[in-house]
């Protein structure tokens, strides 16, 4: 791959390539951020459908806070693929999840796209190694999976394939934090990634439920966002069950409920919970934990599920001084721009 012709902080226009829910998401993303965005997507109905999409996210954006300059106007959707990537600085592409449709789009960009131009896909779940297979320079060629809606959800995780040059995911990982996101940039392929794999686990759970009518659409997603889904917003799943161990933390969680995995609780296989699993189980917990106490983490915990209450409309929410508006919402979103 020829180094990228600028850097992360440098770019100033980005590509869309596929324009559906989580292209026009992107798009949106990209235009709240101040860049210039060209789109191209082969429906007949697309940009009138993209131009409602960033329309209808344009009160949120303006909620979260615009970049200087930032507009819907600096939109333009192309005609032809080519025009929408040749003067592009980055392409993201959100075409469909088909890996066939993929391979050769993802061909077809980097036969388009300017020399050394990242080029990221938004795919779900396809490992980067089995969609680069027909692309001229794959080491350009990057996974950049975000969440829906691009423009509200900070994390992308991106990824590489075994053809895919370190520089591409370096620089594409630091693109999207200038662009605002949280990245994970992982160092190996997995398929789902972290987020999904995740997901996958609790949804193929969710939908064995169904069909066995063990529960209820709604008593399943009553059962996240009335419980776990309050904690998840702000402490992930490993440090949140730390938490339940008590002053024991992780060590003490694992040694009392630990045995409780093995009991069939789910249709999936549970891991051998070895010394070596339960060591990188109480290490990972202490290192995020950090210098926080259990007591800390408790209050933190706490002071995140009111938070949570008051942004959900369950409690009401809190008015700054002087004004009857509601208090902004910080974003998450980095700044670094
Ligand atoms: N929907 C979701 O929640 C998420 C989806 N993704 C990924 O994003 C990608 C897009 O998914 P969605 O936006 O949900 O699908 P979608 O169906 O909403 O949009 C796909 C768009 O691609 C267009 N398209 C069809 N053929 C194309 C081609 N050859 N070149 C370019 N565009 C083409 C379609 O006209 C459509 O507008 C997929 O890879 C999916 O796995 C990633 C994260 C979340
Ligand atoms: C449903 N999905 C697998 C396409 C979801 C994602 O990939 C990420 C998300 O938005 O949760």
């Amino acid at each position: 791959m020829p180094s990228s012709p600028c850097a992360p902080e440098e770019v100033r226009r980005v590509a869309c390539v596929g324009a559906g829910v989580i292209g026009g998401g992107w798009v949106a993303h990209f235009l709240a951020r101040g860049y210039d965005v060209t789109a191209w997507d082969p429906a007949p109905d697309a940009e009138e459908k993209l131009r409602r999409l960033v329309a209808a996210a344009w009160p949120a954006l303006e909620q979260i806070g615009l970049a200087d300059g930032a507009s819907p106007d600096r939109l333009t959707v192309t005609a032809t693929l080519a025009e929408a990537v040749a003067d592009a600085q980055f392409v993201q592409e959100s075409a469909p999840e088909k890996l066939e449709l993929k391979r050769s789009l993802l061909a077809q960009l980097d036969a388009a796209a300017p020399p050394g131009v990242v080029i990221a896909s938004s795919t779900s779940g396809y490992p980067m190694t089995d969609m680069q297979t027909e692309a001229a320079d794959p080491g350009r060629l990057v996974v950049g999976h975000p969440f829906n809606p691009p423009y509200l959800i900070p994390l992308v995780e991106v990824v590489g394939g075994k053809r895919t040059d370190a520089e591409a995911v370096e620089w594409a990982s630091r693109f999207y934090k200038v662009a605002g996101k949280s990245v994970i940039t992982m160092e190996r392929e997995l398929p789902g990634f972290i987020a999904n794999r995740l997901q996958e686990a609790l949804w193929r759970e969710a939908l064995h439920m169904v069909a066995n009518g063990e529960a209820t659409v709604k008593e399943i997603d009553d059962s996240i966002t009335e419980g776990p889904g309050l904690r998840w917003a702000f402490m992930g799943p490993c440090l949140t069950f730390a938490l339940a161990g008590g002053d024991g933390g992780m060590g003490h969680m694992l040694d009392h409920f630990g045995p409780s995995l093995k009991s069939p609780w789910t249709r999936l296989e549970a891991p051998e919970l070895d010394d070596t699993l339960r060591a990188a189980m109480v290490d990972g917990c202490d290192e995020a934990a950090g210098s926080r106490t259990i007591a800390q983490l408790v209050a933190e915990r706490d002071q995140g599920v009111i938070d949570v209450l008051r942004a959900t409309g369950r409690l009401p929410r809190q008015r700054t001084e002087g004004t009857d508006g509601i208090a902004p919402t910080p974003s998450t979103m980095g700044d670094e721009k």
